[in-house]
C-alpha cells in the first residue's frame, strides 16, 4: 500500500454502523478527520456520538469500515487500535478510584510517558495531588487526570468524549485550554455539546441524527448559522455563552 498523502484525511470512516443489545445505534456513517485541528461531533442527547466513539475504537459490536493513516483498523482488537496512535478519554472518564493520580498515571504510560513535561506544565493541579487517591477527586480533576493519562503518552490522533459535561465554567475554560494545547500538535474528534467550546476549539463538524451524519462542514459557518444551529442541535447559539445541546445543568 502507497503512503498516504499529506493531504489525504488521518482517519476516515465509511457505512460504520453498530450495534448496542441488538438495537442499531450508529447508522452507516461517513466522515473523515483531517490530519491537522479539531472535529466535533456533534447533536442532541442520544443520537449515538458517543457509540460513534466506541465503535471505532472497537469497544461495540461495529460493522463498516474504519481506516487510519491509510490502514483499515475494523478489524482490530481495541488494544491495538491504542497502540496504533489513537488515544481515547472516554466520557465516564474511567480513572481508577482506589488507585492514587501518580499510580493512575504510571499505569496508562506507554513507551516511557515521552510527554510527562507537558503534562505536569498542563495539569499542575495533579503535580500536587500525586500522593492523592483518585477516587476522592473533584470532577474536574478526574477529567483532567483521564486527559493527562491519554496525553503523556505519543498519540497520532485523539477521540475525546464529552470532556467538560457536567464541570463548573472556570474547570471549562482549563480543560478546553488543555485540548487547545494538545490540538496545536495532535488532530483530536471530540464529542462536545458546550458550543462556545466548539466555537472555540472546533474546525469541522460532523453533525450526527438518529445515528446518522446529517450535516458536515465548517464549524464557524454552522455555528454563525443561528437558524440551522437550532434545526440541527436545537439549540440557539446566538449571544449564549451557556449554549449546550444537552440538558445538563453546569456545577
Ligand atoms: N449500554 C447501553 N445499553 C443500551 N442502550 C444504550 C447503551 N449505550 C447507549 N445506548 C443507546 O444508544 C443510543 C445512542 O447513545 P449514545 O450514548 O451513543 O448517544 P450520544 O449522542 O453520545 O448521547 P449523549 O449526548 O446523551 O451522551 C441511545 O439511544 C442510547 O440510549
Amino acid at each position: 500500500m502507497s503512503a498516504p498523502s499529506s493531504t489525504a484525511p488521518l482517519l476516515r470512516v465509511s457505512g460504520l454502523s453498530a450495534l448496542i443489545d441488538g438495537q442499531q445505534v450508529v447508522e452507516s456513517v461517513d466522515f473523515e478527520v483531517p490530519a491537522t485541528g479539531v472535529t466535533a461531533v456533534l447533536g442532541r442527547n442520544g443520537v449515538g456520538k458517543t457509540s460513534t466513539l466506541r465503535a471505532i475504537m472497537g469497544l461495540i459490536t461495529r460493522s463498516g469500515t474504519v481506516e487510519f493513516e491509510g490502514e483499515r483498523i475494523d478489524g482490530l482488537p481495541t488494544y491495538r487500535i491504542v497502540q496504533r496512535g489513537v488515544g481515547y478519554v472516554p466520557e465516564d472518564r474511567e480513572v481508577f478510584s482506589q488507585l492514587t493520580v501518580a499510580e493512575n498515571l504510571r499505569l496508562a504510560t506507554r513507551g516511557g510517558a515521552p510527554h510527562r513535561d507537558l503534562v505536569d506544565e498542563l495539569f499542575p493541579d495533579l503535580v500536587q495531588r500525586s500522593a492523592q487517591r483518585a477516587g476522592s477527586l473533584s470532577g474536574g480533576q478526574q477529567q483532567m487526570l483521564s486527559l493527562a493519562r491519554t496525553l503523556l503518552n505519543d498519540n497520532r490522533i485523539l477521540l475525546v468524549d464529552e470532556p467538560t459535561k457536567g464541570l463548573a465554567p472556570m474547570i471549562v475554560q482549563d480543560v478546553a485550554a488543555a485540548l487547545e494545547r494538545a490540538a496545536a500538535t495532535t488532530p483530536i474528534l471530540l464529542v462536545e455539546q458546550n458550543l462556545p467550546i466548539v466555537r472555540r476549539l472546533a474546525d469541522t463538524v460532523v453533525v450526527i441524527e438518529g445515528g446518522r451524519v446529517v450535516h458536515t462542514g465548517d464549524a464557524g459557518d454552522l455555528l454563525d448559522d443561528d437558524e440551522r444551529t437550532q434545526r440541527l442541535l436545537g439549540v440557539h447559539t446566538t449571544g449564549d455563552d451557556d449554549a449546550r445541546t444537552d440538558t445538563e445543568v453546569e456545577r
